[in-house]
């Protein structure tokens, strides 16, 4: 009898550890599928307003670690990347602020290669709060209702160059003027997005009243081809701006900002020359290529007189910001409202940071990815890429009749 009793106790026992060993595996197998799903499906965003024309996402399901992805934007039925970041750690506070219907989703490792090959993303359209309140005001003349008297319109100026000149700074600076309406981010319309035609670039454009500009900037226009035949093609009188740095600089900027998307990439000095016993510069490399201006500036003087290009000195937009706006409204045609008053050095980000009124206290910077620290480069190389854009500088500066003063 006791036997019995045993033996039907020890049947039982295996049963319930079968079914404990089971509910076990089952969850944990639940757990791993929840992460694998979580991981690979499309990111959802929070619309946090959209009655307004601008709808405001924010990030609110978790955090991710190194991630690739796009915000496209849905507006009359044309999609559009509206911001595409490689890398990125995002959390519940990272906001971005966009247009149109969002659709947010992971970019293929393959596809983000693509784009770290030949980046001409501008992150700064990542908005941070300070921004944020720059943003609303912007839409808020969208989605006031005061639409009667507004359209969109094709740019009349664009901001053509150079990638880490200080393209992002200018803009931000000319938006303050109350007759400049501009895009927020680039809209790589002559370069990628041509097909869709001028309506598609015309939709990218903010409303704006008769007596106001529309201006956008896409820095890779001015070193790609065939792009100043199309402007011509959109309007001979567009005007256009590019603003230049030194070549050397602006190579180590482009290459910062390549490292800090692949961190696993050769040094500058690996990269900028041929080989290290010749010295020659490799002249294929991209960010070598994009700082002998005067060769994109030819191309662009085949369709443009140079009377319609203005050039903005990059160091100076930093030194002296102010007289640098003086002289592109004054090529804008404009009454030079953006004056000191609206500047004010930050010497711990050790650039300049302004006021969107001349009177506010409230100052507003661009985030960090501007302005971020430059690998150190061995001075032979640094000499050796000198001596090499020197006479392009110097034809550049003949062509142009002004001396940016790079060594
Ligand atoms: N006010 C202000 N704040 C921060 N940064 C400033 C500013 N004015 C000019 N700059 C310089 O702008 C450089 C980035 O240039 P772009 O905006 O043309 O870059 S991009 O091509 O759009 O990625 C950026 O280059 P790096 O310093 O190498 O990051 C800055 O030197």
């Amino acid at each position: 009898m006791l036997r019995k009793w045993r033996q039907l106790i020890l049947i039982r026992y295996k049963k319930i550890c079968f079914i404990m060993i089971s509910v076990m595996f089952i969850s944990v197998y639940s757990v791993i599928l929840v992460i694998h799903v979580g991981i690979n499906s499309a990111i959802r965003v929070q619309i946090v307003r959209d009655s307004d024309p601008s709808l405001l996402a924010s990030f609110n399901d978790k955090d991710y670690e190194n991630i690739s992805l796009q915000i496209q934007t849905k507006s009359n039925g044309n999609i559009q990347t509206a911001l595409r970041m490689d890398n990125k750690r995002l959390n519940s506070s990272s906001r971005y602020m966009t247009k149109g219907t969002l659709k947010v989703m992971p970019i293929s490792a393959e596809e983000s290669k693509e784009t770290e090959d030949n980046i001409y993303l501008d992150e700064e359209y990542s908005l941070d709060d300070n921004s944020d309140n720059r943003q609303a005001k912007y839409s808020s003349y969208e989605s006031s209702g005061n639409v009667k008297n507004v359209t969109r319109r094709l740019p009349q100026a664009i901001i053509i160059g150079v990638k880490k000149g200080g393209t992002r700074a200018l803009l931000e600076y000319l938006r303050l003027h109350p007759k400049i309406r501009a895009t927020g981010p680039e809209p790589h319309f002559f370069d990628k997005h041509y097909k869709k035609g001028l309506e598609w670039y015309r939709q990218q454009m903010p409303l704006t009243k008769s007596d106001q500009l529309t201006i956008e900037k896409t820095p890779s226009y001015f070193v790609t081809k065939g792009i100043p035949e199309k402007v011509y093609i959109m309007s001979k009188r567009t005007k256009l701006i590019v603003v230049v740095r030194d070549p050397v600089t602006r190579a180590i900027s482009d290459f910062a900002q390549l490292v800090s998307r692949r961190p696993d990439v050769k040094s500058f000095e690996e990269l900028a020359l041929v080989d290290n016993r010749t010295k020659m510069v490799d002249t294929s490399w991209t960010i070598i290529k994009i700082g002998i201006y005067v060769k994109h500036l030819v191309n662009w003087l085949e369709y443009f007189p140079l009377r319609q290009i203005h050039f903005v000195s990059g160091e100076n937009l930093i030194k002296n910001p102010a007289h640098e706006l003086k002289l592109v409204q004054d090529f804008l045609g404009l009454q030079p409202l953006i004056d000191d008053h609206y500047f004010s050095f930050n010497s711990t980000k050790g650039f300049p940071c302004f006021r969107k009124h001349a009177n506010s206290s409230k100052i507003h910077c661009l985030n960090n990815d501007k302005g971020r620290p430059h690998p150190i480069v061995d001075p032979s190389v640094i000499k050796r890429l000198r001596d090499f854009f020197r006479p392009f500088n110097a034809r550049l500066y003949q062509m142009t009749g002004h001396n940016f003063g790079w060594t």
